[in-house]
This record gives C-alpha cells, sequence and structure tokens, in this order.
C-alpha cells in the first residue's frame, strides 16, 4: 500500500518523516533487540537532521544504541568526501550525538580499503557490503531524484533487472560521481516498510510521472509497486498538480 503525506511547511514534513520513523522504531524493539533501519544521501540529510536531531521531542524518543543504520546506496568515495552519503549521515546526525556525547547508533559503511582509484575492487565493495546487510531491513529511507531515481537505481539502467545480487556496483551514474554501490530491487522487495521523501516544486514533474496510471518504468514507481508498505513524505508544492490523494500522517 502506498499512502502520500503532504505538509505546507518543509518543518512539518520533516517532524512528520520523524514521527514515522519513532513509530516504526518503537513497534519493532517491542519485540526485537535491534531497529535495522537503511538512509539514503541527496536532501535526506538535511530532513534527518531537522526532525531527528534539532527536534529536542524527537530526539528523546529516539534509542541511537539499538540503532543499526546501513545505506541504501554508496558513492565509492572516501567516507570523509564531501560526496559520500556516510559523510552527510555524519555531517547531519552522528556529529551532533557526538559532541553531545550520546550513545551512538552502529554505522554499517562501505569497507574504505577497497577504495582504488582505478575502481578495481569495486565489486569487492559491492560483494563486502552484501556479506553485512541483515535479510531483511525494518525500513528504507529513500530520496526521489529529479529523473526518478532512487538508490543509486536509475531509469532504464540494466540494475533494475538485478536479481542474484543484493548490492550491486554502478560504474556508470548519470549522476556524478560514476562509481558507486547499490541495493538492488530484492532488498527493497524484503523491507518491512519504506519512506520516500521529496520536496520542492522541481519535483513536481517526475512525481506526475510516477503517480499518473500510465506505466513510465520508473525506479521509484517500481518501488511503489513492489507491496512492501509505502509512505511518501512530500511538502505541497512537490505534488501539485500530481494526480495523488494526500493525507497527514
Ligand atoms: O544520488 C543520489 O540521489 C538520490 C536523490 O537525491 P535527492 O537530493 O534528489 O533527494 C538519493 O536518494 C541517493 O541516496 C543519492 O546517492
Amino acid at each position: 500500500m502506498v499512502k502520500v503525506f503532504a505538509y505546507d511547511d518543509s518543518a512539518d514534513v520533516a517532524n512528520s518523516v520523524a514521527q514515522y520513523i519513532i513509530k516504526i522504531q518503537d513497534e519493532v524493539l517491542a519485540s526485537a533487540p535491534t531497529f535495522k533501519l537503511a538512509v539514503s544521501g541527496g536532501s535526506l540529510g538535511k530532513v534527518l537532521k531537522r526532525g531527528l536531531i534539532e527536534n529536542d521531542e524527537n530526539q528523546a524518543k529516539i534509542q541511537w544504541g539499538k540503532w543499526e543504520v546501513y545505506f541504501s546506496d554508496e558513492r565509492l568515495v572516501p567516507l570523509d568526501h564531501e560526496d559520500s552519503n556516510y559523510g552527510l549521515f555524519n555531517e547531519m546526525v552522528l556529529s551532533t550525538l557526538k559532541a553531545k556525547a550520546l550513545t551512538l547508533p552502529k554505522v554499517y559503511t562501505i569497507d574504505e580499503s577497497l577504495l582504488k582509484e582505478d575502481g578495481s575492487k569495486d565489486v569487492e565493495i559491492a560483494e563486502a557490503y552484501s556479506k553485512i546487510l541483515p535479510a531483511k531491513l525494518d525500513l528504507i529511507l529513500l530520496g526521489c531524484g529529479p529523473d526518478g531515481h532512487t538508490c543509486s537505481l536509475f531509469p532504464g539502467h540494466e540494475l533494475l533487472k538485478e536479481r542474484s545480487k543484493t548490492i550491486a556496483n554502478i560504474t556508470n551514474s548519470p549522476k556524478p560521481p560514476p562509481r558507486r554501490i547499490t541495493f538492488t530491487f530484492p532488498v527493497l522487495e524484503a523491507a518491512s516498510s519504506i519512506c520516500f521523501v521529496a520536496e520542492g516544486a522541481g519535483k513536481a514533474p517526475i512525481l506526475t510521472q510516477i503517480f499518473s496510471e500510465a506505466k513510465s518504468g520508473l525506479p521509484c514507481e517500481l518501488v511503489n509497486a513492489t507491496g512492501v508498505p509505502t509512505a511518501w513524505f512530500v511538502d505541497t508544492a512537490a505534488v501539485k498538480g500530481v494526480p495523488v490523494t494526500v493525507s497527514k500522517f
């Protein structure tokens, strides 16, 4: 089932995403020792900072020590590089927790020792990450690129059909940097829940394609079709003119 939650204000989007994450965290931790979630890069970083870190009420409800954090995709650059999705999560979330001496989540990064300038170990990086990935994630937080990509699964790319690997490497990402690793559809399909965050008028044209009845085959549309409970948190600008029914979480 796909639900779309829309708000006029970006602060309300961030707060609602945080409350949604906390709800799933609480449900999972009622019967499991850890909450396993995956985060994405891009604009999601600021949303997490605003909703989970800058909002004291939300932050107090987060059991950071029981979180296991994975990355839905990662750019094959050093972890402290400005393009790294871990680097973004560190800057937006972990750095504040460290500064406040709060308990840190367990964060699963790529094996940086395998990063080579010529990309000769990129396949190994993907294989190594697939070995630390759990069989099922409780929640995957995704972004939606202006071309409809999510994770590092791009429109029309052969990786959309990948079924044998859970993590694949890509050498020709149309969005820089070109070398990345990404979840494949079997990982997305196995998740307990998925949440997209998309904001800004610039996302309205692609959301119109994703939510129209005509099949576009866009990666985000394919995620919506997996049958995994999926929530979209958007601002009203992103869904202006989009053929979808919206509500509030
Ligand atoms: O390259 C990437 O882009 C997508 C979408 O980013 P956004 O800034 O348009 O939200 C992101 O979800 C992904 O993790 C990242 O590597």
